[in-house]
């Protein structure tokens, strides 16, 4: 029922005059108003001729605007009908009596009539609308049946032409973003992918691809098929920020790190493979980390432990706020830190190796009878027993250095990476560089199967061939842009990349929304762990964070506190306009170190690819006078030795080199120290620049 609304209120029921008729209310109205009509118009000696002249003007303004709505042929003729046999029962009713049994009879019958005309006539309508779409469609998928047939035709051509392969293509996807399309090709005579792949350069430029675009050939459902990916819009280029959804996530069902150019989330699953994230600096590799740190903090499976030797800076984000007692959870409960363990120092990090692999080999034990119950030998992971991810910045740096303390750490993480897959525990472990000292390494190679190359536009140290063998065609300088680069996982193949820009606020966000989320070390895990992980979080254990909070990675600005400051965030994104703030004496201090840098080549130069050893800045090693090593007490004798001459680094590391493997860096490393700390001074500029012992230092100049 449509014409009377039937909403109620208080004075009864509302009538909707605006609505249309059904076929039963249309009838009714139609009799009861021919008859109301008829009847007056006989007691009140109405001309008949009326009724006929208002019948005649409704069928005329009925066909009028049923043309108006493109109402079919057979609905105007049958409404200007119903108008006009109504008006000539009402013309005839007026002149004979209507309340005679003939005219109340033949007007049920004309109101029968006219309903279940108006039903078949809605439903024809209806009919003709639901035809009228559907053409319409057909017509759509027609257009892009022959834009997909052009485009098969045009692959095919150009394959011929530059790859002389002969392909047959059997489905062309446009892609849902826009993006591109890829096409599911059957080479003909037994050629296999890479004879197309090989050819992506030419192929790209042929087809006139926007820089960044490609056209890459990788395996397809067989190995006689072949998919061809074509990026037609390059969002590579553009920056999209970490996905503000924080939802749970699971080591099981795989950690997103970034997007492809399709779009689509290109996603590591650690479960048993460890990762390696090579990216020089300035290639966002610092905010990569943060962005899989974000997603191990987002997982109910995970525990995340960091090493970073660079005074912490990979992971101090994650855990300042959080112990400065700066953000607060829901209903004001204290918030945990978004990882579960971070070294700074030398110390720490073996602290946390050793508890690793206390943990691994003692898992083995103590859970034989799970892992008997679920008949396998990988151990089940769950937010009871929880995987351990070993995060190392710069790891794969200390796993070739010839510094003797690295090498004890080296040593360490090998373990871990060759013995706990089984028990829960794996790495990332970034890089400098992609070279060969690194990729060399058969157990990274093995071990190692989710491979990331963030290039940035360098092409320095980038052995793409070597990070993704059996990838062929991916250039450096198709990712020009920063946290952009390839991604290859055993799941998929090496290919283009981008990851998401995380915002420092979006750290703490992740630290508070999952802060109840991360799950407890079991307890089997705990008891091995011991007491070195139940008080990782103890003041003395981590003053170093809150006196090197702010520093950033390269060790090279002021310290100064973080506690209260607002600050704790110690990302590159904020160092430009730190030293906008800092004060005369800082500033000096300052461009005393990057004097130093310049001299030394502390800061890695991004124009050259790192010297294995290179890249590890243990300026973090300063502040702790427990860590002096027999080597740095050596270094600090041939100082001392050295009188009011002085000596530079590289002497001393030559005559540390045969004893303790010491490298120049490291040295550099203590002379900054010893500096700042007023042990040795550094006389002379530019090139004549040198370190003095304090008890050999010239007097220093007057005022009066
Ligand atoms: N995914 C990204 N999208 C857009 N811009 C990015 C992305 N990643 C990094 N950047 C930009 O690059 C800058 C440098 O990034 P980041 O500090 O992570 O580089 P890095 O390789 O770690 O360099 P460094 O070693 O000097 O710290 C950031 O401040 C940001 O402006």
């Amino acid at each position: 029922m449509s014409s009377a609304a039937t909403t109620k209120n208080e004075s009864g029921p509302v009538l909707d005059w605006t609505a249309g008729h059904g076929p039963v209310t249309g009838a009714l109205s139609a009799t009861t108003g021919a008859l109301a009509v008829a009847t007056t118009g006989a007691a009140t000696g109405m001309p008949p001729a009326w009724a006929l002249a208002v019948g005649a003007a409704g069928a005329l303004g009925h066909t009028v605007a049923g043309l108006k709505v493109r109402n079919a042929g057979r609905t105007l003729a049958f409404k200007a009908a119903s108008w006009l046999v109504g008006a000539g029962w009402t013309t005839w009713a007026m002149a004979s009596g209507p309340l005679s049994w003939a005219a109340l009879g033949s007007l049920a019958t004309i109101g029968v009539g006219i309903g279940a005309g108006a039903r078949s006539v809605a439903l024809y309508e209806e009919a003709r609308e639901d035809e009228a779409i559907a053409a319409e469609q057909r017509q759509i998928a027609l257009e892009l049946t022959a834009e997909r047939r052009a485009i098969a035709a045009e692959w095919v051509e150009r394959i011929q032409r530059i790859c002389h392969v002969t392909v047959k293509v059997l489905a062309v996807e446009m892609w849902e973003t826009g993006n591109g399309y890829s096409l599911d090709l059957e080479p003909q005579g037994g050629i296999t992918y890479d004879r197309i792949a090989q050819h992506a350069a030419a192929l790209s430029a042929d087809a006139k691809l926007p820089h960044g675009c490609t056209a890459s050939a990788s395996p397809g459902i067989h190995q006689g098929r072949t998919i061809m990916d074509v990026t037609t819009r390059n969002v590579l280029a553009e920056t999209r920020t970490y996905p503000d959804d924080y939802g749970p996530l699971s080591i099981l069902t795989g950690i997103p790190w970034g997007f492809r150019t399709n779009g689509d989330e290109v996603v590591a699953y650690l479960r048993e493979q460890c990762a390696l994230v090579v990216g020089p600096t300035g290639s966002g590799k610092t905010n990569m980390l943060h962005g899989v740190l974000g997603g191990f903090a987002r997982a109910e499976d995970m525990l995340t432990w960091v090493i970073d030797l660079n005074a912490g800076s990979a992971g101090l984000p994650w855990v300042l706020p959080a112990l400065n007692g700066e953000l607060t959870g829901e209903d004001g409960k204290p918030v945990r830190p978004g990882i579960d363990w971070l070294a700074g120092t030398h110390e720490e990090a073996m602290l946390m190796l050793d508890a690793a692999l206390a943990i691994g080999l003692h898992r083995k034990r103590a859970y034989q009878d799970l892992l008997a119950k679920h008949d396998t030998d990988l151990l089940p992971v769950s937010a009871k027993i929880p995987q351990i991810m070993l995060v190392i910045d710069e790891g794969a740096e200390i796993l070739v250095s010839t510094d003797r303390r690295m090498k004890e750490l080296a040593k360490k993480i090998l373990e871990v990476i060759r013995m706990l897959r089984a028990m829960g525990i794996r790495t990332v472990l970034t890089a400098l560089g992609a070279t060969g000292s690194v990729l060399g390494n058969l157990l990274i190679r093995r071990e190692a199967k989710v491979r990331v190359a963030l290039t940035g536009g360098e092409t320095e140290g980038m052995d793409l061939g070597k990070m993704f063998p059996g990838r062929r065609g991916l250039r450096v300088d198709q990712a020009p842009y920063k946290g952009a680069g390839f991604m290859g996982t055993p799941e998929s193949p090496g290919a283009l990349f981008k990851t998401w820009r995380i915002k420092p606020s979006q750290i703490r966000d992740i630290t508070v929304a999952t802060s109840e989320r991360h799950p407890r070390l079991d307890a089997v895990s705990a008891k091995a762990a011991g007491a070195d992980y139940a008080r990782r979080w103890d003041a003395e254990r981590t003053a170093w964070m809150r006196d090197l909070g702010p520093q950033t990675d390269t060790g090279s600005e002021p310290s100064g506190t973080v506690a209260g400051s607002g600050s704790g965030l110690n990302l590159s994104a904020h160092r430009t306009d730190r030293g906008d703030q800092a004060s005369p004496e800082d500033e000096l201090l300052r461009r005393f170190r990057e004097e130093i840098d310049a001299q030394f080549g502390t800061a890695p130069d991004p124009a050259t690819p790192p010297p294995p050893a290179s890249g590890l800045n243990l300026s973090a090693l300063r502040d702790n006078p427990e860590q002096d090593s027999p080597a740095q007490r050596a270094a600090l004798a041939v100082l001392l030795a050295a009188g009011p001459e002085g000596t530079g680094a590289s002497a001393i590391a030559r005559a540390l080199a045969g004893e303790y493997g010491t490298n120049r860096q490291t040295v550099v490393g203590w002379l900054k120290a010893w500096t700042e700390d007023g042990t040795a001074v550094r006389v002379g500029e530019g090139t004549k620049a040198r370190y003095v012992h304090r008890d050999h230092a010239p007097e220093p100049p007057t005022n009066d």
